[in-house]
């Protein structure tokens, strides 16, 4: 059902990305069709690059005939909602989860010993991806979080925890009396015949070398991200979080519409969502065909470009980020990476695109460079990945955004479905975790309606981008606008 449309030869039709995300339920193999994957990466970005940056051949929307037939039902952007909830068909996001499990699984084992959560720092590509930076040291409570050992918390409220402190570590007596005392638990010395009493937490301050007596951490210096330019630019990273609205339009009329009404609510920026705009639907991978395609990127840019500078009129100076997300990650098109890549690189050159969403762990090209060339052309990236049918662990969400940073990405978003609230709070934790660690700013949703508190959550977790409703969701859970931004305002205090 997801994949139809246009017919290209066998080698480049199906993305890596399925076959390495749905494994032996697809056909095709990259490895025995398509030679290296170093080979393919290089020749998709090439191959792109040059159309991305070639006039089209024809004005008509590259529409042909097989294409014009094949655009109708079957290519009508699917409600997402509908998609995600009919029960025993597997959406592509479903089908993507369930196999980047599998992945995780095989993964998890080589990557064990080389995980990490600590970040490289990095100099940030995208010149007004810098534009601030502070440094702020950790408020004193976090401080003696990591200071005081988890274990203390189990101790029977009445039993003295006993601790023999060397003299020389003991704090001055009136140090000891003026330290602000903890939740009543206290370390006395009792062996050596001098017995002091001193507060746990004071204990964790002066005995560095303690096992979990940490000195203070700071925060790692924060970037912030520039949208847009003029007045009506936004910068993620700093403030309340922003508000996104998303354009899902299949024609351009819908588009414009749209856009008309999300102006009217005052969002801080839009997201067009390409995938689900029809005049694209000519380059749907069909991987089941093995014919040749009739269609080449660089036809459809006409009317790219007209749908762009329509809504970028009605929007009048609202930044735009360009979002094609792919059916692998629970979106309307499925794209031969050449494609993907071709119409991201068009999209950086476009005036009227204010940013560009680079799913950055798709494995059928170099995602990297497409990165570094998307920011070369001055539009930052919002790196993301997304799980429509389970919820990472927490360590893995680390790593999928450390992977993610390390394509380069100016802002790293990961999108999970929670099954429960306890998958909720994974990925607020997470937000929250991870935007101590990395100098980016960090977006992290939970989608379905039992984690819509993690878009409204933005001021306690970090997380700077909350997607919201106007008219049609482009994912389960957002909320209206208004309602939106009555609650960010309340709970920024
Ligand atoms: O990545 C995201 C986040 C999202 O999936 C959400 O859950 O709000 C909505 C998408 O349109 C957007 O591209």
């Amino acid at each position: 059902m997801w994949l139809f449309g246009r017919k290209r030869n066998k080698k480049a039709a199906v993305p890596a990305e399925e076959v390495s995300r749905e494994g032996s339920d697809t056909e095709y193999t990259p490895e025995t069709e398509k030679g290296t994957a170093g080979e393919t990466a290089g020749t998709a970005l090439e191959q792109a690059s040059a159309e991305a940056v070639s006039s089209p051949a024809q004005d008509s929307g590259g529409k042909t005939e097989s294409g014009a037939a094949e655009s109708s039902e079957e290519q009508a952007c699917p409600d997402v909602q509908k998609a995600a909830d009919v029960p025993g068909e597997e959406s592509p996001a479903e089908v993507s989860a369930g196999t980047a499990e599998k992945i995780w699984e095989e993964e998890k084992a080589s990557q064990e010993e080389s995980f990490s959560l600590q970040k490289t720092e990095r100099e940030a590509p995208f010149p007004q991806a810098a534009e601030t930076a502070h440094t702020e040291e950790l408020p004193e409570e976090n401080a003696d979080e990591e200071t005081v050992p988890h274990g203390k918390k189990e101790v029977p409220p009445e039993e003295t925890v006993r601790k023999v402190i060397p003299e020389e570590q003991l704090p001055r007596k009136e140090e000891a009396a003026a330290a602000p005392e903890t939740d009543g638990e206290t370390l006395t010395e009792t062996a050596a015949p001098k017995t002091k009493t001193v507060s746990l937490y004071e204990w964790g301050r002066k005995n560095k070398k303690g096992k979990k007596g940490k000195k203070k951490k700071k925060a790692v210096p924060k970037k912030t991200v520039r949208l847009g330019q003029g007045e009506r630019s936004v910068v993620l990273g700093e403030g309340m979080p922003k508000i996104c609205v998303p354009i899902t339009g299949r024609t351009l009329e819908e588009i414009v519409d749209q856009a008309a009404n999300v102006a009217s609510v005052f969002p801080d920026f839009v997201e067009w969502r390409v995938d689900c705009f029809e005049e694209i639907h000519p380059l749907e991978a069909c991987p089941e065909s093995g014919e040749l395609p009739v269609n080449t990127v660089s036809s459809v840019f006409p009317a790219v470009d007209r749908a762009l500078k329509k809504m970028a009129d009605v929007l009048d100076g609202l930044p735009i980020l360009f979002t094609i997300r792919t059916a692998t990650e629970g979106g309307r098109i499925a794209l031969y990476p050449e494609d993907y890549i071709g119409l991201l690189l068009h999209a950086a050159e476009r005036p009227e695109v204010s940013a560009i969403d680079v799913e950055e762990l798709r494995t059928d090209s170099d995602m990297e460079i497409l990165t570094r060339e998307i920011q070369a052309r001055q539009k930052p990236v919002i790196g993301s990945a997304h799980f429509f049918g389970r919820m990472p662990k927490k360590p893995e969400q680390m790593e999928l955004m450390n992977r993610i940073s390390r394509t380069g990405a100016d802002v790293l978003k990961l999108a999970a479905m929670p099954s429960d609230s306890r998958d909720v709070l994974k990925m607020m934790e997470m937000a929250e975790e991870e935007n101590r660690l990395t100098d980016k700013p960090v977006i992290a949703i939970a989608m379905g309606k039992i984690g819509m508190v993690s878009r409204v959550s933005g001021a306690l977790t970090g997380s700077c981008v909350t997607f919201g409703t106007v008219d049609a969701e482009s994912a389960p859970g957002q909320i209206p606008v208004s309602t939106l931004r009555t609650i960010l305002e309340a709970l920024q205090g």
